[in-house]
């Protein structure tokens, strides 16, 4: 008999919230947020709307500041036990979820959100880009076209660092990632000194994936988050975006000529959509399909998100 749980068994772990019904919850929260400070905010995401913001984005950094607040109280209750004082460690959510579903919007917002929390000021943001393995090491192993699958992160590097973060270390260093050069850069880190929240933003963060050795890793990068979303659309709507993003790139970021997509600058948008669909297809739908959203039920939350981006359900997971 199978004992692998049914994608509905999975789900119904879940307590689900149409967007009307999240919307309501925000009634009993003291949003303390201005107009004006929201539309500070909004500057800084110009794609989300501020009534999504409003209704579906701050009542969930109100959810996430109650949970930060209450891991914060039992870390005091065992040092009042053990007569410690320990250091500092960093609340950690991980947001999951496929290549341009707006991970990196959900991230850069809830950082902005969260920070707007007394209790909680300090909120850094990395992504897991920073660890997939340098150019020249994907094209030595022949993973170019595998970027964003297990095999192309060097995952006990990122291991390493969560473990460092965990342990309370002062500084802890991440590497940096560019999109222009495609790349790893060189002599460049981000520094992480303690804040009080660290959202850590990647395709891979909800994995269970093997080592390089076959091995299956003894350590999960899921274990040492305190909270993690997984952000959820349909595949055809996702691969809209992607092209959508492409599209738009190809007049902006490809035109640099140190672009890694320079080439693509010239083309036609036919050719360029064409370009965008083949990545698409041959790289980040198989990703997403063979190792992402088998991920999804792992999250303790899943905002599912409509063809125009607007959040149509939140899933909260049952703890
Ligand atoms: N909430 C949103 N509302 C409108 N557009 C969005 C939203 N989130 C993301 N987008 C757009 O969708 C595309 C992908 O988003 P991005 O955050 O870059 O995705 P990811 O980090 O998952 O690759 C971008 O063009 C972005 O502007
Ligand atoms: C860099 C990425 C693997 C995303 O990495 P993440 O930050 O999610 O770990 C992805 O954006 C990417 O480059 N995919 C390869 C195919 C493509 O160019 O779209």
């Amino acid at each position: 008999m199978d004992a692998t749980p049914s994608s509905n068994e999975q789900l119904s772990r879940y307590i689900s919230f149409t967007r009307q019904s999240w919307e309501k919850l925000r009634d009993n929260m003291p949003l303390t947020l201005s107009e004006t400070r929201l539309r500070a905010l909004q500057g800084l995401n110009e794609h989300v709307s501020l009534q999504e913001t409003t209704q579906i984005y701050l009542p969930l950094s109100r959810l996430l500041s109650l949970y930060v607040a209450a891991t914060q109280n039992l870390h005091k209750a065992t040092d009042t036990f053990l007569e410690t004082t320990s250091a500092r460690v960093p609340y950690i959510i991980g947001i999951a979820g496929s290549v341009a579903v707006g991970k990196s919007t959900t991230a850069r917002l809830l950082q902005a959100l969260l920070a707007e929390w007394p209790s909680h000021p300090r909120v850094d943001l990395v992504t897991t880009d920073g660890f997939l393995y340098p150019k020249h090491t994907l094209e030595a192993r022949g993973l170019m076209s595998r970027k964003g699958f297990p095999e192309s992160y060097d995952l006990r590097h990122l291991l390493q660092f969560l473990i460092e973060v965990k342990s309370g270390r002062p500084t802890v260093t991440a590497p940096v990632y560019s999109h222009l050069t495609y790349d790893i850069v060189a002599n460049e880190v981000q520094y992480i000194q303690q804040p009080d929240i660290l959202i850590i933003e990647g395709l891979n963060v909800l994995q269970t994936s093997r080592m390089r050795s076959g091995k299956t890793a003894r350590l999960f990068v899921s274990d040492f988050f305190d909270f993690s979303i997984y952000v959820d659309a349909e595949e055809k709507d996702i691969e809209r975006w992607y092209i959508e993003r492409f599209l738009t790139l190809r007049e902006t970021a490809f035109r640099n000529p140190t672009s890694y997509f320079h080439r693509h600058a010239s083309l036609s948008i036919e050719g360029a959509i064409e370009v965008a669909r083949g990545l698409w297809q041959q790289i980040n739908a198989p990703n997403l399909r063979e190792n992402i959203q088998p991920t999804r039920e792992r999250a303790h939350l899943i905002l599912k998100k409509g063809p125009d981006h607007r959040v149509q359900e939140v899933r909260l997971r049952k703890l």
